[in-house]
């Protein structure tokens, strides 16, 4: 599956329906077993959720673009199928979030495609369910300072503290992702889809049993003055970056 929303691949409420769509035609297929998510647009996998659906928009939209979010993570957390994420540039926010919910993570060894929850630097917060797949990943501690500073690890780093399982050098990123996917695909199906449910239900049924109430609450926080204000100015700063 490759990922083609120029020029950033910004999880914007249509990218994110795209992706759903795909997502379950695959695992509606009995001839599918497995997925290698990566990237179309050169140098970034995804710079997260797209910023315009989070700013001057209203309630209505927050909540529609918040469930769709959810969703998305639901389903990639949960997949049936083997997920391995093939990260060919720089992955943020809800970039990131996507790609720690797959199944194994193989990294591009290239300094600028630093990867991380760095919602802390917007002025916003990581949800409940971010930060739990985070610890998940890289433990409590290690999760902890990454997401009260927001941090964005490079290639060395996020090998360093599992945030990804292998780093490799650029042009080999694919190929590395698909011998990988030969050790999964060798385990009988059954027993490691069941595996990955008793390892993730518990973490994905947090947000299941709250979901409306997660709805609310982005809502909420989101319509804020003071976060509007935030993002707003974050977005400045992307756009004078080039003058
Ligand atoms: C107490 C109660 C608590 C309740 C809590 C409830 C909920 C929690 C609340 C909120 C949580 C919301 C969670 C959000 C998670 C996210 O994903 S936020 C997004 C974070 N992403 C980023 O910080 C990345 C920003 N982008 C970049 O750093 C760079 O763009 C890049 C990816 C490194 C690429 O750089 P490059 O130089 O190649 O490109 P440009 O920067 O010039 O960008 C090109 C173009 O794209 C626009 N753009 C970039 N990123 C985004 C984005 N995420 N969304 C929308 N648009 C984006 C950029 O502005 C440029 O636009 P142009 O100038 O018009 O061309």
């Amino acid at each position: 599956m490759k990922m083609r929303n120029p020029p950033v691949n910004s999880l914007s409420l249509e990218f994110l329906t795209e992706l759903l769509i795909s997502l379950e035609k695959l695992e509606s297929d009995k001839a599918f077993h497995a997925i290698i998510l990566t990237s179309d647009c050169p140098g970034i996998f995804s710079a997260g959720l797209d910023l315009m659906e989070m700013c001057g928009r209203d309630p209505t939209h927050y909540a529609e673009y918040w469930k769709a979010v959810q969703e998305l993570w639901l389903r990639f957390y949960l997949s049936h199928l083997v997920v391995i994420s093939a990260i060919n540039g720089v992955n943020a926010a809800g970039g990131c979030l996507l790609a720690l919910s797959c199944d194994y993570r193989v990294l591009a060894d290239n300094p600028k495609y630093a990867m991380g929850l760095n919602e802390t630097l917007l002025g916003i917060i990581a949800p409940f369910w971010f930060k739990d797949t985070l610890v998940n990943t890289v433990g409590h501690r290690t999760a902890e300072r990454a997401l009260q500073l927001g941090l964005l690890f490079p290639p060395a780093e996020a090998l360093q503290v599992g945030m990804v399982d292998k780093v490799v050098p650029e042009d080999q990123v694919l190929s590395a992702a698909r011998s990988e996917l030969a050790q999964w695909l060798a385990i009988p199906g059954h027993a490691r889809q069941l595996t990955k449910s008793l390892m993730r239900k518990p973490t994905a049924d947090r947000l299941l049993k709250e979901r409306d109430a997660d709805i609310q609450n982005f809502v909420r926080f989101i319509s804020r003055d003071a976060i509007q204000k935030a993002l707003r100015v974050y977005l400045e700063k992307l756009k004078q970056k080039k003058t």
